[in-house]
């Protein structure tokens, strides 16, 4: 059985001893404030090391036997990531990172519930006890509401950006973590422009869009008749990146094989031309994105752990725009300015109400969905409601027909929201899968990545 538990009362803290005091980091507007959140223990009762108990030092907390986790319990029967809590709004919420044998919760098996004090979990054969502490973790966040082209001034992506400066001021590989959309690839960006490698070239690949077969050669470049069709040499991305950052977009998406070649390149700072016989040095840092939890991928084995563990050094998620609609208020600001809308469209998009409608809204394609939304709230020239989206074909259509234009100027403007909504379909009916998309669209997938560059729904 899986299912979501909520604790009774949850949704305002509550006083008793076992509910989250403070889930919120304090002093939000404050400049250089840290935020606090309710610390909270677990300990073995049954298991390779009974009595051993470990504290949690931020707002989440992972259990599982891989190094990289906040309590590491090395037993054959608990997955590498088993699970993690994580102190959110209602109180400490338990995920299963789909361990092998599952996680069980007083005797219930459970993907996604909420811990009382003193709540039992079993994870495999060993068993833990988890208990809420008086004491709190204070969370370090940053007193910039912006970050290169990313704003925000929720405490989490204010936590974020913190990360991200200290990203910046070294040299540590960085994994990004976020859905589609909440602007991973902004923040690379910004992370590199922000580190002593501004100067130097930045790169993107996206993993998820190249073949598998081709990938290796655009990473790492190949020799001329190192495979049929290489008809000349050529460089690879990381040679290219030499001196600068490579963004690897859609880590996840990694095909088994190129994983270890990966690897080599962390550990050594080195790679090989595809058909070369050796090695030659680079000098690159690496960025990687991936919209997926790569814990899991590594628990069901299909992503490699010490792979996960060179890219992980610094890891960074950023929430869904669901979790932060404080940022709402800032993010549009910034967006309507991007599009040069005027002050009284601006005005007209920032009236309170509007905002509310747009910080109640689920955006399941997160701040790209909200940037698609206010464009065409400016197309339209009407502040429409987030679930306007379901008007009618008709109304639209209506909405594009201005006969006081000429046809040519009318024509292309339907066109370009046509093709705008199209494009925006087809991605997420395909999960973000350009090669994918591509392929089901019966397009030419490099014509594909044209359009969408234009109507920005990529970079
Ligand atoms: N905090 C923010 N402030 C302003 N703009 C933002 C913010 N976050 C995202 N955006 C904008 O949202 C759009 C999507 O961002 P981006 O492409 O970086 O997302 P992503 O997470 O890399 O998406 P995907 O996983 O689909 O590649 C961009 O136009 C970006 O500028």
């Amino acid at each position: 059985m899986s299912h979501t538990e909520r604790p009774q009362g949850a949704g305002r803290p509550a006083e008793g001893p076992d509910s989250v005091q403070q889930t919120r980091p304090t002093g939000t507007g404050r400049p250089g404030t840290s935020g606090a959140v309710r610390r909270f223990r677990f300990t073995v009762l049954e298991g390779p090391q009974p009595g051993q108990s470990k504290d949690s030092n931020a707002d989440t907390f992972s259990i599982g036997s891989h190094g990289l986790n906040d309590f590491v319990i090395e037993e054959p029967t608990v997955s590498r990531f088993h699970c993690e809590v994580k102190v959110d709004h209602d109180g400490a919420r338990l995920r299963d990172l789909d361990s092998r044998n599952g996680t069980v919760l007083d005797g219930v098996h459970v993907r996604d519930a909420y811990l009382r004090g003193g709540s039992i979990l079993r994870l495999g054969r060993v068993s833990v006890r988890f208990d809420f502490s008086p004491e709190t973790n204070r969370l370090l966040i940053s007193d910039r509401t912006t970050f290169g082209e990313l704003v925000g001034s929720s405490p989490v992506t204010r936590a974020s950006f913190a990360l991200m400066e200290r990203a910046a001021a070294s040299d540590a590989t960085v994994l990004l973590e976020g859905e589609t959309g909440t602007g991973k690839s902004r923040a690379a960006f910004a992370i590199h422009q922000a580190s002593a490698r501004a100067s130097g070239p930045f790169l993107t690949v996206d993993c998820g869009a190249i073949p598998g077969n081709l990938l290796e050669s655009e990473l790492f470049g190949h020799e001329k008749g190192s495979f049929t069709g290489a008809i000349q040499r050529r460089v690879g991305a990381f040679e290219e990146a030499d001196g600068g950052t490579i963004f690897l977009d859609e880590i996840g998406e990694l095909p088994a094989e190129l994983q270890p070649k990966l690897l080599r390149v962390l550990e050594n700072k080195e790679i090989r031309r595809l058909g070369a016989n050796g090695y030659q040095p680079v000098n690159v840092r690496v960025i990687a994105a991936t919209h997926r939890d790569l814990r899991a991928e590594v628990n069901a084995a299909r992503f490699r752990s010490d792979l996960f563990f060179r890219l992980a050094v610094v890891r960074i998620i950023i929430p869904a725009l669901r979790e932060r609609p404080e940022d709402i208020p800032l993010i549009a600001e910034r967006i309507l300015m991007a599009f040069g809308a005027g002050s009284e469209q601006l005005a007209a998009l920032s009236t309170p109400e509007f905002i509310a409608q747009l910080q109640h809204a689920a955006w399941p394609g997160n701040v790209r969905e909200l940037r698609n939304h206010l464009e065409r709230c400016l197309v339209f020239q009407d502040a429409m409601p987030p679930d306007a989206e379901e008007v009618s074909a008709q109304a639209v259509l209506r909405s594009l027909v201005d006969p006081k234009q000429p046809y040519a100027e009318a024509r292309r403007r339907a066109l370009e929201v046509f093709e705008r909504e199209y494009l925006d379909a087809l991605l997420k009916l395909h999960g973000g899968k350009v090669s994918q998309a591509a392929t089901a669209a019966d397009m030419d997938r490099v014509y594909l990545y044209r359009l969408l560059r234009r109507h920005r729904l990529r970079t």
